[in-house]
């Protein structure tokens, strides 16, 4: 069974990885990421320039139907994770390094110290943190979209991606593919964390975690039809060049399965490796196989982006 993509020349030899933010933040999370079966790359948290502690108190928890987080992203610098990669030397699976400032002058000036580092892998820059108390997010500002993708193509020549927020009106995908296909993108990824939700402790009447007095962003099982909306209809919308990355809901390899029926090249995991650590990766690749087996797929080609109509 051929499990492999690629994306901007690099090639993948399974088409799992981490969703940013989770299992790494350090280079023990990372090499574990890279050590592990059925990953074809890894990509390291969000970096912001200089290291950040993120939000006070309890800030991630796991639901019935997924989990909720306000980590407010904490992170070792942009520095520590350059020097990471600039020690990296995996062959088989490519690195992918995500920033996230908190204004557009740190991205640019994050993005000037990659352009001009050694790095040779590829960028990903995250538009969509919703826990930053005070930040919006910027895939939610289109014009601030297309402002930061403009400037930084002026000068960065690396493989470079965009984190999204899922959207949730058809008429906001028409609107974020046409500014996403004026630039030469390698990929986007979606989705982030479905922003912004709140849930209840019912033996206590409160909120679940502590900061932003409880609101945080939704992953897991609860965000899985907002993931294959997001993943099919921009991947319907955007040039065949920028590839997708389909993030949110996997707990199996059907719903795996489900992303790439979808649209989405590589799919990347969060809530359940968060949950299960990097196990996960053999347990839903050897799911996958098991379900294109049943298909008599021998390749991803023979269905990705293949998903029908009723009509
Ligand atoms: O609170 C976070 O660190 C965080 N949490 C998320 O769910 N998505 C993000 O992009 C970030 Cl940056």
């Amino acid at each position: 069974t051929n499990l492999t993509a690629s994306i901007a020349g690099f090639h993948f030899q399974d088409l799992l990885l981490n969703a940013a933010g989770v299992h790494c933040e350090t280079t023990e999370e990372l090499e574990a990421l890279r050590k592990a079966t059925g990953t074809g790359a890894l990509i390291t948290k969000s970096a912001t320039p200089k290291p950040r502690p993120g939000n006070s108190g309890l800030r991630y928890q796991d639901l019935p139907l997924g989990s909720i987080n306000s980590m407010g992203l904490p992170n070792q610098g942009l520095s520590y994770y350059l020097d990471y990669a600039n020690h990296y030397h995996d062959q088989q699976k490519p690195l992918f390094l995500s920033i996230a400032g908190l204004t557009q002058a740190d991205n640019l000036a994050m993005l000037a110290d990659i352009q001009a580092s050694e790095f040779t892998g590829l960028v990903e820059l995250n538009l969509s943190c919703p826990n930053v108390p005070g930040k919006p997010q910027t895939g939610y500002d289109f014009e601030a979209t297309r402002q930061i993708l403009t400037k930084a193509f002026t000068f960065f020549t690396k493989p470079l991606g965009v984190k999204l927020p899922p959207y949730f009106d058809l008429a906001h995908f028409d609107q974020i593919a046409a500014i996403l296909n004026a630039f030469p993108l390698a990929y986007v990824n979606s989705i982030n964390s479905v922003g912004n939700g709140l849930m209840i402790d019912s033996k206590t009447d409160t909120v679940m975690i502590a900061p932003k007095g409880g609101f945080g962003g939704l992953g897991g099982a609860m965000v899985k039809a907002t993931a294959l909306a997001n993943v099919h209809g921009l991947r319907q919308r955007l040039n065949p060049t920028i590839k997708v990355i389909g993030t949110g809901g996997v707990q199996s390899g059907r719903d795996v399965y489900d992303l790439i029926l979808a649209g989405a090249d590589l799919v990347a995991v969060g809530t359940s490796l968060h949950q299960e650590g990097p196990a996960v990766f053999q347990r839903l690749r050897s799911e996958l196989i098991a379900e294109m087996d049943r298909k008599n797929y021998t390749e991803v080609d023979q269905f990705r982006n293949r998903l029908q109509t009723l009509n």
